[in-house]
């Protein structure tokens, strides 16, 4: 099956169009004052419109509370709210409920016990994604976990492989994980916040040429 591409915190029209036309699967807007990557709901709105209907958009959000969570959805109306702080699996379910849109929350990775402990968003999310644990910010540190912790599981449900992935270590990283679908953020990046459209290219690039795990 075709491995899934999310390239994650877009700010700009100009970066949003090169993973549009390189092939994402799905684009990502962080919506967290204390990252690089922050949009606010009006920017949000406008990049959202720029992004045709075959590739689909994530909110990135942490800890969000519920009248701007409710509030950011209105405004933006993305596909996906990607939830990257400690919410519970009973918020999630919540959100589900009010809000048609996909759910995907991320877990840090740290051992095979983190791994065994994310059956509990089973329900609430719509998918799982695997990134390394927190440091300066919850995500989007350009930190990769150790892959080996995935060996020999079997996935309960669908899972995107996140954390520290470029253009150099992507096609290994599907190699070793099988993952279905990948996220890069901070690693296509000249500085925070600042993304580069020839390492976004060559990211999906890699993704394409690579052969399937
Ligand atoms: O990108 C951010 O600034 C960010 C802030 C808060 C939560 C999540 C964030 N990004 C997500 O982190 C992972 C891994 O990013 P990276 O490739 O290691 O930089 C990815 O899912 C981003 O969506």
């Amino acid at each position: 099956m075709r491995t899934e591409v999310k390239i994650c915190g877009l700010s700009t029209p100009e970066t949003i169009d090169a993973a549009v036309d390189a092939g994402a699967t799905h684009v990502g807007l962080v919506h967290y004052e204390k990252s690089p990557r922050h949009v606010d709901l009006e920017q949000a709105a406008k990049l959202r419109r720029r992004v045709p209907e075959t590739v689909k958009v994530v909110l990135v959000v942490v800890g969000l509370q519920p009248e701007p969570l409710t509030r950011a959805w209105e405004v933006i109306r993305p596909d996906v709210i990607q939830f990257h702080g400690g919410e519970t699996p009973e918020w999630m379910k919540l959100v589900r409920q009010h809000l048609p849109v996909e759910t995907w929350r991320s877990v840090g990775l740290r051992s095979a016990e983190t791994l065994d402990n994310s059956r509990k968003f089973i329900g609430a999310a719509n998918r799982l994604l695997f990134d390394a644990p927190a440091k300066a910010l919850p995500g989007g540190n350009g930190v990769s976990f150790r892959w080996d912790i995935l060996d020999g599981w079997e996935p309960y449900m669908p899972w995107i492989l996140a954390g520290g992935l470029t253009a150099d270590n992507v096609a290994e990283a599907i190699r070793t994980t099988g993952a279905p679908m990948v996220d890069a953020s901070s690693g296509l990046e000249d500085e925070p916040g600042v993304k580069n459209i020839g390492k976004i290219r060559d990211f999906v690039a890699a993704i394409r040429t690579s052969a399937p795990a």
